[in-house]
């Protein structure tokens, strides 16, 4: 098992860490003695092609999956699987809540379960860009406008841990430059992000560090120049340091 650590040097305890985290479905290990730990203010990527075992390592590691093996530690306490909810907020892959609802409605609930001030919840409306149709029912947002309704809850609530699967899905590539900075301005106030992505181009630019998934395991992990120096790939992208490594 490859781990993907904190870089050496870092002694601070990290707010989550994941200790050989394994998945069984039936006969096959979805996920296989994955471990890595996430720091406050960086983004992380989980990079791999379909059927790596993102979805499985981000549901596994939230607590919506059983695990056959593994510890998640929060702080550097053991965080059991029934509390993982209080700690991480999870925003699955193609999900539309409230479909009957007025986008603003969903925004106002959402903002009103957390306590949110008027002018947090739009400043947090205006930076992913869904001023434009809160008006609209969530039925009929495009799949880009349904996934910055998404993001606008995930940062409503007031987890500081946000795990996100393919988070860029439905954005034109305008659309993902804003909403990567957005990702980036949270990170800097010190919100940590756990991202699924499978796109490399989306992960090489919002991802602080990244972890290579390919069959369950952990492949490599580090930084992208890190990675580059692990697979003897200078100049490499994303994509040839993936391909060199897995
Ligand atoms: N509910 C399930 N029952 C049985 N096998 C499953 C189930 N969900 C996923 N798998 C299998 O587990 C492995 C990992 O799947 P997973 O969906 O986690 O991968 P992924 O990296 O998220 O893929 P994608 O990018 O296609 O969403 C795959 O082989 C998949 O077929």
């Amino acid at each position: 098992m490859l781990s993907a650590e904190l870089p050496s040097g870092e002694n601070s305890v990290p707010p989550l860490r994941v200790i050989d985290l394994t998945k069984w479905y039936g006969e096959e290990r979805a996920i296989d003695g994955v471990t890595f730990s996430a720091s406050a203010g960086e983004v992380v990527g989980i990079i791999g092609p379909n059927g790596a075992g993102k979805t499985t390592l981000l549901e596994t590691l939230v607590g919506l999956l059983p695990a056959e093996a593994g510890d998640v530690l929060w702080h550097g306490e053991p965080l059991p699987a029934s509390e993982r909810r209080n700690a991480l907020f999870y925003l699955p892959d193609g999900v539309r809540p409230y479909r009957d609802e007025a986008t603003f409605q969903v925004v106002s609930f959402f903002a009103g379960v957390y306590r949110r001030s008027k002018a947090e919840t739009a400043d947090t409306v205006t930076s992913v860009g869904l001023r434009p149709v809160l008006r609209k029912r969530v039925h009929a947002l495009s799949k880009g406008y349904n996934r910055r309704l998404l993001l606008a809850l995930a940062l409503l609530t007031p987890h500081s841990v946000l795990l996100m699967d393919e988070p860029f899905d439905g954005f034109d590539l305008r659309q993902t430059r804003e909403i990567v900075d957005v990702l980036r301005n949270q990170a800097a106030h010190g919100r940590t992000f756990i991202l699924a992505v499978h796109q490399l181009v989306d992960a090489e630019r919002v991802c602080d560090r990244l972890i290579l998934l390919a069959g369950g395991r952990v492949r490599a992990s580090g930084t992208l120049d890190e990675l580059r120096t692990r697979a003897s790939l200078p100049a490499g992208s994303l994509e040839d340091i993936f391909l060199a490594l897995t």
